[in-house]
């Protein structure tokens, strides 16, 4: 049983790139009187997230290097367990998983863990779907055993924020409804741009489903084994020295218009020679723009760039970078 003061968790999830980050920033921006402690997992060998999530007075766990729903799950018990012990400090607590996360099993962490069960309650768990990427994720065929991520993260949703309508038309964003409306005929849909839903709708779902879960899934509540698609791996590539910003654009565009179908996901904080600022590149799939991050000042310029995605060619991704630099140095 959960006691009224038991603090409220939600977890935001959501395919690569559909928008996890943009909602974050929002709900650490505006002002909702509630303090969260958030908890952060990315995909990739490189930490990039944490450059992108704005500086908030709110406190901010990292957990990479694995997927939150298995590697990483003593991580978030800990982790957990550390908020358990500070939490007159905070209202709430914001878990966003990768972006190639099942939320299930993060969800189950609140049900299987007596301790963990009895402070904390799972508020709700918030899908956001790219409104023009997601089809050919949920058609995406997966080996045997092997769950498709956009599908699960889709059907154990409480609420769906129904992102980037911006870059579709009507006649898509009807398909898209229709798909989601298959997998999950309950949840409540919410269509935005740039993320911008009212909060409340999404901060105070009010208690998951889970009845729901149970329905989806029997085995909800027991200890087991999932397999990921492991022909989804990440590149990530740091790299000293300064880029020349024609051509990374050059290079960029060139990648991501011929292999962007494969490359589901990439960013990066870069060097760029004659700017004093970081250049912050996000990518998904083709479509990708660059913004102005924080100056450099006094630190060592070394750019950091992460792709994500099917069957990447790491060494071709190496040299792409690296063939960018204002002064080449051999490899
Ligand atoms: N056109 C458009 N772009 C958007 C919208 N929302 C977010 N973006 C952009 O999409 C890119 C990915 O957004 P993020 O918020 O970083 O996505 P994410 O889900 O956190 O990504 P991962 O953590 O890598 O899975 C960024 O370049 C955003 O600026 C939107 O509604 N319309």
């Amino acid at each position: 049983m959960t006691s009224p003061s038991t603090v409220p968790v939600t977890v935001l999830t959501g395919f690569l790139g559909s928008g996890k980050t943009t909602l974050l920033n929002r709900i650490l921006t505006e002002q909702h009187g509630q303090r969260i402690a958030v908890i952060e997992n990315e995909f990739g060998e490189i930490g990039i997230d944490d450059a992108l999530v704005i500086d908030a007075e709110e406190e901010v766990f990292e957990m990479n290097n694995g997927c939150i729903c298995c590697t990483v799950r003593g991580d978030l018990i800990r982790i957990l367990g550390t908020l358990m012990r500070r939490r007159e400090k905070f209202d709430r607590i914001l878990i966003e998983t990768t972006g190639l996360a099942d939320p299930a099993p993060v969800a189950q962490t609140f049900f299987m863990d007596d301790e963990i069960g009895s402070q904390l309650r799972l508020d709700g768990i918030v899908t956001l779907v790219d409104a023009a990427h997601l089809l050919p994720h949920l058609d995406d065929e997966k080996p045997d055993g092997v769950e498709n991520e956009a599908v699960e993260q889709i059907a154990f949703a409480d609420r769906i924020v129904l992102n980037k309508t911006d870059l579709v038309d009507g006649a898509q964003l009807a398909e898209v409804r229709r798909r989601v409306r298959e997998i999950n005929a309950l949840a409540e849909i919410h269509e935005a741009v740039q993320a911008d839903v009212d909060l409340a709708a999404v901060l105070d779902v009010g208690g998951f489903d889970l009845s729901r879960a149970l329905d989806l899934d029997p085995a909800f509540l027991e200890e087991g084994e999932h397999q990921h698609d492991t022909s989804v791996g990440s590149v990530g590539i740091e790299l000293p020295g300064e880029l020349e910003i024609e051509k990374l654009n050059a290079w960029l565009g060139e990648l991501l218009a011929t292999k962007g179908a494969d490359i589901f996901r990439s960013k990066g904080i870069l060097a760029v020679r004659g700017m004093p600022e970081r250049y912050v590149f996000q990518g998904v799939h083709m479509l990708f723009d660059g913004t102005q991050g924080v100056p450099w000042g006094g630190e060592d310029k070394v750019s950091k760039a992460v792709f994500i995605g099917r069957n990447l060619d790491r060494a071709a991704l190496e040299a792409g970078l690296r063939g960018c630099l204002a002064q080449p140095v051999p490899a």
